[in-house]
């Protein structure tokens, strides 16, 4: 939406305690193009203070006299300045970045008159296709309102923005978001950490990790959507979260959730940045088909996992189970789910995640061993990769060495991928009390598992499958020895002892801790989390 050039949407008005700023004569939808325009004044990025005086006081010199006078009218607060250093202060006051050519910024005689807020409503962006400002209203605003920028470069708690907004620009910061009651204002701050916390742990593995830990990374992006909407800003970094939700559906070879994707990075852009913005213009055609676009060719090469082709969007579904199907969302119970039971390469780093509200478990049958100085075990996981795992307790390993066997099964909790000094990758074990041997092999409780999820788990409407003849029902009984199977009566419960292999596993089923990793419910788990692990409501 392109704003009209005869009546202006806003004019400059005195607003208390800020000097002057932009108010809307009108009211101005979300997505409007409030400015447009060219730099009266710019500056290279790297020059010194000397260089930089004597640049602009020569294009000073040079501009007509209305000019003159408007840059004159705008705001110095460098009071060391004298008056033949006016015209640096005023620079240095109101200078609007340009990322363009080696330019650094620029002075602009209505965009810089934009005061600051920490929920600004309007988004400034310098248009490098059209070689100008433009400032667009990220919400409706209000006739009489003020049009408000943000001045830092990223989100940050209250007391960072009022000391960043102090130092920087001389003044203290009486915005809504700053101006909120001491436990909203902690809640937001809260926000803007996590989001700060997930955007590190979306970066710090690099391309590699969004293959390797594709699962668990996009659960991170969709968790950070959800602050951003918390939080109600329509921040730039949203636009952020689902180009990285871009990237890691297209190095999967993910093309339909590729191309959804961009089109939301392309929608928070267009509002933000303008339809004639680059950026607008490559992902607007990236969304069209991804196959085709050059961002996809660099990433296809590295993995197919999630192959799918742009049709493939569900149809006819609500809202919910579309938004469930775009970001994998899945609840994470049972074995076979990859992010509460992750194979080892899919497994944080060490420097990745250091949150005690998640967690996760590491299965690897114990395919070898070694006593040295410390046991060290070599362990297999779901998908036949081998790791090491050493033992740095204060018992060496010797805690459990009788339990070591071969064909057992450890479980790790939030086990970690560790690069040690020597270059091996492994697992560096510093409690015993977070691994568990299970006394059968890795495929057999895998197999476990699934007999597990299919009568042991209620289906939707309430019911179950008795394990002996499959019938659904209400009222079935539960085995009192392991309390994981259901049965119709005494006939069903013999035939699934014998006849379909209850009796081998429901010894093994008596162990809580065995029983519980089947039903565990990863998410909501807070706190350090140890073996026994904890009673959970759903079991059995
Ligand atoms: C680029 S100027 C904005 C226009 C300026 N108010 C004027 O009168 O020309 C930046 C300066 O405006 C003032 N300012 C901007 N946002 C403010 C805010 N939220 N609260 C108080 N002062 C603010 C500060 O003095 C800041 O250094």
């Amino acid at each position: 939406m392109e704003g009209s050039l005869s009546i202006p949407m806003y004019s400059l008005q005195d607003i208390p305690g800020r000097g002057k700023g932009l108010v809307a004569n009108e009211k101005i939808p979300r997505g409007t193009r409030i400015l447009c325009e060219e730099p009266i004044i710019t500056e290279a990025e790297d020059q010194s203070t000397v260089e930089l005086r004597k640049s602009i006081i020569e294009q000073f010199e040079a501009l007509s006299e209305s000019n003159r006078q408007a840059f004159l009218a705008m705001r110095n607060i460098l009071p060391e300045c004298i008056a033949s250093e006016l015209p640096l202060g005023i620079y240095r006051t109101n200078a609007l970045p340009i990322e363009a050519g080696g330019i650094g910024g620029g002075i602009f005689l209505e965009a810089s008159r934009l005061n600051h807020a920490c929920d600004n409503n309007a988004q400034k962006h310098w248009n490098d296709n059209i070689k100008r400002h433009t400032v667009h209203a990220l919400r409706d605003i209000e006739k009489g309102e003020e049009i408000t920028i943000y001045y830092l470069g990223s989100d940050r708690s209250r007391k960072e923005r009022q000391e960043a907004l102090r130092a920087k620009f001389k003044f203290d910061c009486t915005c809504r978001l700053c101006s909120l009651p001491i436990a909203q204002s902690q809640e937001s701050d809260r926000r803007f950490e996590e989001i700060a916390r997930l955007e590190r742990l979306i970066g710090a593995g690099g391309i590699s990790a969004i293959v390797s830990t594709a699962l668990r990374t996009l659960r991170y992006v969709d968790q950070m959507v959800t602050l951003y909407d918390e939080q109600g800003l329509g921040d730039a970094g949203l636009a952020r979260a689902f180009f990285d939700a871009t990237q890691i559906a297209l190095s999967n070879g993910d093309l339909v959730r590729g191309s959804v994707f961009a089109e939301k990075v392309v929608f928070c852009w267009q509002i933000a940045h303008g339809s004639d913005s680059k950026e607008v213009i490559e992902y607007g055609s990236l969304a069209q088909d991804p196959s085709k676009h050059s961002l996809f060719r660099q990433l296809a090469g590295f993995s197919s996992k999630w192959k799918t082709a742009l049709h493939e969007k569900p149809q006819g579904v609500g809202l919910q189970e579309y938004e469930d199907w775009l970001w994998k969302r899945e609840k994470i119970i049972g074995l076979r789910n990859r992010i509460g039971f992750p194979p080892f390469f899919s497994l944080p780093s060490e420097y990745e995640n250091d949150a005690d509200s998640e967690h996760w478990c590491y299965l690897g049958e114990i395919v070898g061993s070694l006593e040295l100085l410390r046991w060290e075990l070599h362990l297999k996981d779901v998908d036949d990769m081998v790791t090491n795992l050493f033992f740095y307790t204060d018992g060496r390993g010797n805690e459990v060495a009788s339990s070591l066997k071969i064909g057992h099964t450890m479980a790790v909790l939030d086990a970690k991928r560790r690069q040690f000094m020597d270059g091996q990758i492994g697992i560096r074990l510093e409690n015993h009390k977070i691994i568990k041997i299970f006394p059968l092999s890795l495929h057999k409780l895998l197999t476990m598992n699934d007999e597990i999820q299919k009568f042991s788990t209620p289906n939707v409407d309430g019911t179950r499958n008795c394990h002996g003849c499959g019938r659904k029902a209400n009222s079935l009984q539960k085995c009192g020895k392991c309390l994981s199977f259901w049965y119709c009566g005494k006939d069903c419960q013999m035939t699934g002892w014998n006849a379909k292999g209850h009796k081998s596993i429901c010894k093994l089923l008596e162990d809580p801790d065995l029983r519980r990793l089947f039903f565990f419910d990863w998410d909501t788990h807070e706190g350090t989390l140890e073996f026994p692990l904890p009673e959970d409501d759903s079991e059995g």
